[in-house]
């Protein structure tokens, strides 16, 4: 399925974030600016604390900048009211958190259909697009279990089915391998590249150097800045260095 919209997916221009006040404020993001297109797969790294999680939560509207202004497909989230940016999010963004947020009431298939159904996309169509989702992710026959049935790594792939599914416009992924093998991990990055290729901006976060060398680009953070960016570099030990990790 492809993607199609305007080019500049994601910006960030001159964002910063701080958390807090006066003696003990932590700025975890400082004048950041970031764009990323259309078919591109970027891929976010640096030490822990240096303001990836932060970056993410910015670029997917849950959270909002301290100054400097964030346009998802060149809308300014900052101008937008509660509803509208709850639709903007399940619309355009997919996003797979570090403890994945599913339901456990609902079966695999319920979770990644909801943001569509939401939406107002139909039942039956939203069930066909969440199996679709789930085998791209390797787990069409999972779809009736329920999350206290599934282990840690189909979780994740729950929530990962979930970012992807529909015509997101753009993926946002904080580490969406931590609890997987690396085979399965392998695929996970062929399903984000997958997405990229269809057209959506991807953003991952991760501190695995042979996962960023599936993206196109590679962002460095470090103290809350980008210190660095590079076409992402098919030498695992290279990026590592960059990253100071
Ligand atoms: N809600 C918050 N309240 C206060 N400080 C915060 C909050 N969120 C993040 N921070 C601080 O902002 C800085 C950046 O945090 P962030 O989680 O973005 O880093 P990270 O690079 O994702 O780290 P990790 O790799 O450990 O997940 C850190 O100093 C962190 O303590």
């Amino acid at each position: 399925m492809s993607v199609q919209g305007p080019q500049q997916v994601l910006e960030l221009a001159r964002v910063s974030r701080t958390f807090g006040e006066g003696a003990t404020a932590v700025a975890a993001l400082r004048d950041v600016d970031l764009t990323i297109s259309a078919g591109e797969f970027v891929a976010v790294m640096g030490p822990s604390g240096s303001g990836k999680s932060s970056l993410l939560a910015l670029a997917g509207g849950l959270d909002l900048p301290t100054s400097g202004d964030v346009f998802v497909e060149s809308t300014p989230l900052a101008g937008l009211g509660l509803n509208e940016l709850a639709r903007l999010r399940r619309r355009a963004v997919g996003y797979v958190f570090q403890d994945f947020n599913l339901v456990p009431t609902l079966t695999a298939a319920e979770n990644v259909a909801l943001p569509l159904e939401l939406d107002g996309t139909g039942a039956k169509k939203a069930h066909r697009q969440a199996l679709d989702a789930l085998r791209q992710v390797g787990m069409p026959e999972l779809a009736d279990r329920f999350m206290d049935q599934m282990s840690g790594g189909q979780q994740q792939r729950v929530a990962i089915a979930r970012a992807i599914v529909g015509e997101r416009r753009l993926i946002l992924a904080d580490e969406p391998t931590g609890a997987l093998d690396s085979t399965t991990g392998q695929g996970v990055m062929e399903v984000l590249r997958g997405r990229a290729d269809a057209g959506a901006a991807v953003m991952l976060v991760t501190h695995e150097a042979r996962h960023a060398a599936w993206a196109d680009r590679v962002v460095f953070l470090r103290d809350g800045r980008i210190v660095d960016q590079a076409a992402a570099m098919h030498d695992p030990t290279m990026l590592l260095t960059q990253a100071g990790l």
